[in-house]
């Protein structure tokens, strides 16, 4: 299904392009995108916070490869000059995330643990942007100790700093959204291969798609609109900007890749972004 130039996946589709990625026919290892979905996060990030601006982050990361992805940005994060900290409460004793996390000690970045989260200061006084790398599409029902109180601390009534949330909110039902209403309102959406359904829900004011792995034949094989990556970038922005005349999103129509139909951003900075309508503004929160 495409909306806004670009295709929602539903879970099951999100697990069936994973598998086909991994599967014999395409090849690739689960390091190797959590790899490059990681670094998509990173650069999302950096683009739309600067270090200069925004210097501190704390990643959240959940038990499965959404929390893996968070490690892998957290590595990217401390290179491209911020300061790291990650929470990792419930750690799966696996070569991969036990290699991540071996990384990560060695650069120096502090793991902090959930109680000490719970119990310190308000979170937007301890950093300047929080990733939320808890759960992607694999998450159902309600969320369990020790994420429901991280996940707490997200919420709107608790007023964060600004939230980066990897592939999908966590909390939010990923084929409908944020059912409730009540959940955490992230300003960036990094959606990685393609946005699921429930990003529909998303009125933040930056959504990217990370994840520049996706072979043409299985963009194809699913009927994906993707967004064109410019140049060697990372992410393609899309939402969040308004063609200079205010007439709508900034979608160009790209060239085809593969038979499938591309679309790139317009050519403007993150600062120039004007707010699309149904944006939630999170500074004025407090107000409501
Ligand atoms: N093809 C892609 O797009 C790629 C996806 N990746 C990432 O992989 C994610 C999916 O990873 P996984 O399938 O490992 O799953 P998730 O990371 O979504 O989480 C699964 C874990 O969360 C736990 N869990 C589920 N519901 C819970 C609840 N209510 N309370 C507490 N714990 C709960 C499960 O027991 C399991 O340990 C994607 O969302 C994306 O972030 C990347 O790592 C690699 C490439
Ligand atoms: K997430």
């Amino acid at each position: 299904m495409a909306d806004d130039g670009v295709s929602f996946v539903s879970a099951a589709q999100a697990k069936e392009i994973d598998e086909k990625l991994m599967g014999p026919e395409f090849g690739f290892s689960i390091d190797q995108l959590m790899e490059l979905a990681g670094l998509s996060v990173a650069s999302a990030l950096c683009e739309v916070y600067p270090p200069r601006s925004h210097s501190r982050v704390l990643v959240l990361c959940g038990p499965g490869n959404n929390g893996g992805d968070g490690l892998v940005a957290a590595r990217h994060l401390f290179h491209f000059g911020y300061e790291v900290e990650v929470c990792y409460p419930k750690r799966t004793d696996r070569p991969i995330y036990n290699g991540l996390v071996t990384q990560l000690s060695t650069l120096g970045i502090p793991f902090v643990d959930a109680e000490t989260l719970r119990g310190g200061d308000p979170l937007v006084t301890t950093c300047d942007v929080v990733v939320d790398a808890l759960f992607g599409f694999s998450f159902t029902g309600a969320p369990r100790a020790p994420f429901d109180a991280l996940l707490e601390l997200l919420n709107p009534h608790n007023s964060p700093p600004p939230i980066v949330a990897v592939d999908i909110p966590s909390g939010w039902s990923v084929d409908e959204g944020d059912e409730s209403g009540e959940g955490m309102r992230p300003e960036l959406l990094v959606s990685l291969t393609a946005p699921k359904l429930g990003a529909k829900t998303f009125k933040g004011p930056h959504h990217f798609v990370g994840g520049r792995f996706v072979p043409p034949a299985i963009a194809e094989e699913f009927e994906l609109v993707l967004p064109q990556y410019m140049g060697s970038d990372q992410c393609a922005r899309v939402s969040g900007l308004l063609t200079p005349g205010g007439g709508g999103f900034g979608f160009i129509k790209g060239p085809t890749m593969g038979g499938v139909l591309m679309k790139s951003p317009a050519n403007e900075s993150a600062e120039e972004a004007k707010r699309p309508p149904g944006y939630w503004d999170t500074s004025s929160d407090e107000d409501e």
